[in-house]
């Protein structure tokens, strides 16, 4: 009787398929500050695309390093080969079920890459998008580099660039999303207690309960 519960529940768990929110908005939206609230608050696991190509190229040894500091420093996209495969890496080594995907896919080899090789894994629960202009997240980026961020990319030439690369390339993406109906806009350009409010929204309205404290 317990062998046959247990075995109904491991085949229960081993069918649950990972929940998946993809998090995107301009450099300096403030998407890592909303994704470390959200995984406080809902039991998601926060992977930051930037943050696991940051980890990455600080890796000894890896065959990649040169290559993501040279794009990051230009605003360019790695591969989605490399990041798709960092980013499954840390689904597959979380054991959790519910992911708050950042910064991630960022253009359209990112996004084919993803339907190649993730789609009948994961299912795609809705895309955050943070609204901000220009000139705030421009400054946001600026202070977090005089506040000792140690980014390469948090200086104006490499802010020139990334802006470049997220209206042609990211802002496509979003409204593909939004096409699809999935994309949940979120004003970003008030406080981060004010952003989170409607970020919780965003949440409750798929059902999604709070961890309890
Ligand atoms: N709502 C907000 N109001 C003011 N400052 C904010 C707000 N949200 C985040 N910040 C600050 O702006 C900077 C950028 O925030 P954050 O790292 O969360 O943005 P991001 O979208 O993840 O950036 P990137 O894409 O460059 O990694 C940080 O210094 C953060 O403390
Ligand atoms: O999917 C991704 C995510 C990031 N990059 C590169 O990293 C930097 C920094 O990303 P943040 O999200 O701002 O931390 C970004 O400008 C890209 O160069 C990427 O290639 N693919």
């Amino acid at each position: 009787m317990l062998t046959r519960a247990l075995r109904y529940c491991s085949n229960y768990l081993n069918k649950m398929v990972p929940e998946v929110v993809f998090v995107l908005g301009a450099p300096g939206s403030g998407k890592g500050t909303q994704c470390s609230l959200i995984s406080k608050e809902y039991d998601f696991v926060h992977l930051s695309a930037g943050d696991l190509l940051r980890e990455e190229r600080q890796r000894p040894g890896s065959e990649y390093g040169e290559m993501i500091e040279e794009k990051i420093r230009n605003g360019e996209i790695v591969p989605v080969e490399v990041t798709c495969s960092l980013i499954h890496k840390a689904m597959q080594n979380s054991g959790k079920q519910r992911f708050l995907v950042d910064g991630f896919p960022r253009n359209k080899d990112n996004l084919d890459g993803w339907e190649r090789v993730m789609s009948d894994k994961t299912k795609l629960l809705f895309v955050l998008f943070f609204e901000c202009s220009r000139d705030i997240c421009t400054e946001r980026c600026l202070g977090r580099g005089a506040a000792g961020s140690g980014r390469s990319d948090d200086n104006l030439e490499s802010l020139h660039k990334r802006f470049n690369t997220y209206v042609n390339d990211t802002l496509p993406i979003i409204n593909h999303f939004d096409a699809l109906g999935l994309v949940r806009r979120i004003n970003a350009e008030v406080s981060p207690t004010d952003v989170f409010q409607d970020v919780k929204t965003a949440f409750d309205n798929v059902g999604m309960q709070r961890i309890a404290n």
